[in-house]
């Protein structure tokens, strides 16, 4: 007699991310780099690339962190593009007063020339060519890192980078074309069949079962907390009448007054869902998250300190708030005080002005585009003014030369900036770590975006610190300046679901 056995499922056998060819290749890229690097007694890039087509960059960051302490989430409103970067093949770091340029000198060596291979994206892709430098720098060098949770500098060349257009509004589940690209590092006892082994091994677990596109946000998970601002609200607003006496002294014209708030929650924070609402609810901004040992640091920026494509270097002054109305007539209305309010366009003015003359020096045909425009977001509305310059003929300037020139500008700082940013060390009362510092990437021959790291939030386990700051001059008021921080905190609190 037959008994009738339950068929075993036969395991799925998803087909590897890389083909044999593909196998091949890399590993070839990798035995050149050690070529090279014994013939130089240098530390050299290996960069190999291969198009594939992705649906939602968001759902392969989602699953592809959990492999590593080291991650990189970004959704630039500015160009569409997203960078997923996965593991480390180099760090780039630097610490106190030359932190930048440390770690713009170590990646222009690096990537001077890197040993490259496979195939580039045949559709051409938002962003840069090449392997990148990602991460991003704090708001200042700090003289007690033992107690600074990110690094005063830290940018990484990923194990994993994952390049595509951002889905548009709406059709995420559609595949679109992205490029792979595969870093590693060099020295001359490197092994690279290892190095081509594990980064193979990386792409496959980051890609071959990436799961279904994330669908609408979900709402945050149902979640007690507590709360302490930093410093306290009287406290603060006694910040704002002191540093406005000191405008009125003269000792300096503009400062940005900034505060945080910290946050234990009941639960930990899902960070991907959190990126999601944030995404979701935020339209006009770039997205990021960067994910360092135990913490998360994470935003929706409306924000760029500077971006550098093609040799034209852009800058944006955005500076000067006022609420969103809750009808489109008063909404209107506080667009045209906005506009008209001498106050603010003084705190606008002097932005503009520090990067009218950073271009000046810099670069060619400078333009700036006037009158000011209104950006509007979900629940403030800005002055903005875009920047924008031509390299000079010669001039090897790169983005992260600019980000050196230009941080921080009197959006985030104050002006005149030495003064501004020594009374703020003296009194703001918090460190502000990476928020108002800035995040994003450098490519090789000198492109990059890199974002001011504001409306943000850093996040470890179930503790959140969250961020937000304003321009002050000589008539702020101290209770409008502490509401305007508490509309910048609310598009994060709503994601984190801590309203
Ligand atoms: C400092 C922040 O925002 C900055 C300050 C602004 C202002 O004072 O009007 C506007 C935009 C940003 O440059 C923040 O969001 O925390």
């Amino acid at each position: 007699m037959q008994t009738a056995t339950a068929p075993t499922a036969a395991p799925v056998r998803h087909p590897s991310v890389l083909d044999q060819a593909d196998l091949d290749s890399l590993l070839a890229t990798c035995r050149r780099a050690l070529d090279r690097a014994r013939a130089t007694q240098r530390t050299v890039l290996a960069s190999w690339a291969r198009p594939l087509t992705v649906t939602d960059p968001l759902a392969i960051w989602s699953r592809a962190r959990r492999s590593t302490p080291r991650s990189f989430l970004w959704q630039s409103a500015w160009d569409r593009g997203s960078v997923v970067a996965i593991g480390t093949a180099r760090d780039l770091r630097g610490r106190g007063e030359t932190r930048m340029a440390s770690v713009r000198e170590t990646w222009a060596e690096l990537s001077r020339n890197p040993v490259t291979g496979g195939t580039t994206a045949t559709t051409p892709l938002p962003g840069a060519d090449g392997p990148l430098a990602i991460g991003g720098f704090a708001f200042s060098p700090d003289s007690t890192p033992e107690t600074r949770r990110l690094p005063d500098a830290l940018l990484w060349v990923p194990s994993l980078q994952l390049r595509s257009a951002l889905p548009e509004p709406g059709v995420a589940d559609r595949a679109h074309p992205a490029e792979l690209r595969l870093n590693a590092v060099l020295m001359h006892d490197s092994d690279p069949e290892q190095l081509a082994e594990s980064l193979a091994q990386l792409a496959d677990r980051c890609l071959r079962t990436a799961g279904p596109p994330r669908r609408q946000p979900s709402a945050p998970a149902a979640r007690t907390h507590t709360s302490v601002e930093l410093p306290g609200a009287d406290d603060w607003k006694g910040l704002v009448r002191r540093a406005t006496g000191r405008i009125r002294d003269g000792v300096f014209e503009k400062l940005v007054l900034a505060r945080e708030l910290r946050v234990t929650a009941s639960t930990p924070f899902d960070v991907p869902a959190t990126v999601g609402r944030l995404r979701e609810a935020n339209p006009g901004t770039t997205v990021f998250a960067v994910d360092h040992e135990e913490y998360t640091f994470l935003g929706a920026t409306p924000e760029y300190l500077v971006r550098v494509d093609d040799r034209t270097v852009h800058a944006l002054g955005l500076a000067g708030t006022a609420p969103r109305g809750a009808t489109p007539e008063e909404d209107e209305a506080l667009e045209r005080e906005l506009v008209a309010s001498p106050k603010i366009q003084h705190e606008h003015d002097v932005v503009v002005q520090m990067l009218r003359n950073a271009f000046h020096d810099s670069c060619a045909d400078v333009e700036i585009q006037t009158p000011p425009r209104v950006v509007k977001l979900t629940n403030v509305q800005h002055l903005s003014t875009d920047v924008r310059g031509r390299l000079a003929p010669g001039s090897e300037a790169g983005v992260l030369d600019f980000v050196e020139l230009l941080h921080p500008t009197p959006a985030l700082g104050g002006h005149p900036r030495q003064e501004s940013l020594s009374w703020l060390s003296d009194n703001e009362g918090f460190d502000r770590g990476w928020y108002a510092g800035v995040v994003g990437w450098a490519a090789p021959a000198g492109e990059g975006q890199f974002a001011v790291a504001i409306r943000s939030a850093l996040l470890d386990g179930s503790s959140a610190s969250l961020f937000a700051g304003c321009g002050l001059v000589a008539d702020s008021d101290p209770e409008a300046e502490y509401a305007e921080t508490c509309a910048k905190l609310r598009p994060m609190m709503s994601a984190l679901g801590i309203e």
